[in-house]
């Protein structure tokens, strides 16, 4: 290693990403340096999705390391590899889907279904290949969310299901096979199978990440579903008031019980901002998430307002971060989408794929 590449690499051990908040090195994403005469090439491979932080560390990087004799030209490549990582003990991973991630709540309406299709666009947003699962079989509003309610999804063999591609992201929902007038009157199991179903029979192209739209509550069917998909994590959704907190820590229980690790909590609906003047009202209570993080050690990803933009945006199929990506609502997703892919990073990869089966016979 030249004097140079040394001195690189020490300056990069020292440098944090402001998104792990570790060194390049620790957080092994400096990948190659190269010298050829007065160029000097450095390549970054994160672990997580970062196309809108790539100006920033390019930059940083660059700062850290431009008065170094003889750097030269200097070329700054950055890119991101997500691989799949470890899910429940003895569950296989989904063919086509390196990660899943299952956005759940306590109970119903507290945001999950908006925050799972915000957090999958933001995603996507990112750079990364991410598909949306609607589970919510009794009220699958993901086809309504996405803006593609008209659509229904091709079989080409009669077996499998090509899922309907928009905004960037792959989707399947029960909500494209029935008729949303009919009120779905199943019982768990059927529930269940259907839902497996649904997970294992679409043509998942290429994922980095599919996020699952659980149906709300604790009950059996979330308890089933969790033991049978292979999640690499969960998100849970909650808004600040006790009884969905109380209710959220079911989920948590439930999650934990199934061996799933919680990735963070979203707290939705945290502060009223009044569109007339801009005065700030906690209407669902205040500090709420802030608690539960606190009291079970769980990250609180982030906090959404009660915010009728971000209503109007999901009722018009296209949801904030596609509607206005730049914006302040946008802008949260997007940090708590990054912080739960940093988080998937920094777990331990599932190495199932690429050691042989060993079978030990008995003769
Ligand atoms: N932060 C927010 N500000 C304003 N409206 C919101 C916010 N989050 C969600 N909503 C709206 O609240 C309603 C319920 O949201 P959503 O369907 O995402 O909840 P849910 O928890 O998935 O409900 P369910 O599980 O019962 O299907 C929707 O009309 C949605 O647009």
């Amino acid at each position: 290693m030249s004097t140079l590449e040394q001195a690189i690499r020490d300056r990069l051990a020292k440098l944090i990403d402001p998104n792990t908040g570790k060194d390049f090195v620790t957080e092994k994403s400096l990948r190659q340096i190269q010298i050829q005469g007065d160029r000097t090439t450095i390549s970054i491979d994160l672990p997580y999705p970062a196309r809108s932080q790539h100006a920033a560390l390019t930059a940083l990087i660059a700062d850290s390391v431009n008065d170094l004799a003889g750097i030269g030209q200097l070329d700054i490549q950055i890119q991101s590899t997500i691989v799949s990582h470890s899910v429940q003990r003895g569950i296989p991973l989904l063919s086509g889907v390196k990660n899943i991630i299952a956005v759940a709540s306590g109970k119903g309406g507290v945001g999950k279904s908006t925050t799972a299709v915000n957090l999958a666009l933001a995603l996507a947003a990112e750079g990364a290949r991410v598909g949306l699962l609607d589970a919510d079989i009794y009220g699958p509003s993901q086809p309504t969310m996405m803006g593609c309610a008209q659509q229904r999804p091709d079989s080409p063999d009669g077996k499998t299901m090509t899922p309907i591609e928009h905004h960037g992201v792959q989707t399947m929902s029960i909500g494209y096979l029935i008729d949303p007038e009919q009120p779905m009157v199943w019982r768990g199991p059927m529930v269940t199978q259907a839902l497996t179903q649904l997970l294992n029979e679409t043509r998942w192209d290429n994922l980095d990440y599919l996020i699952i739209d659980l149906p709300p509550g604790t009950g059996d069917i979330q308890l089933t579903l969790s033991q049978k998909i292979p999640v690499t994590g969960a998100v849970i959704v909650t808004t600040p008031q006790d009884i969905a907190l109380l209710d959220a820590r079911k989920g948590l229980k439930m999650f934990e019980k199934v061996g799933v690790p919680i990735l963070g909590i979203v707290e939705n609906m945290s502060m009223h901002i009044c569109s007339q003047c801009g005065h700030a009202e906690p209407i669902f209570g205040e500090g709420g998430g802030a608690r539960m993080s606190t009291d079970y050690h769980i990250e609180l990803l982030g906090q959404l307002p009660l915010d009728i933009s971000i209503r109007l945006a999901t009722d018009a199929g296209r949801p904030s971060v596609v509607a206005d990506p730049e914006g302040k609502v946008a802008t949260i997703y997007k940090q708590i989408a990054r912080r739960i892919a940093v988080k998937i990073g920094e777990k331990s990869q599932d190495f199932s794929a690429k050691f042989p089966k060993i079978v030990i016979q008995n003769t």
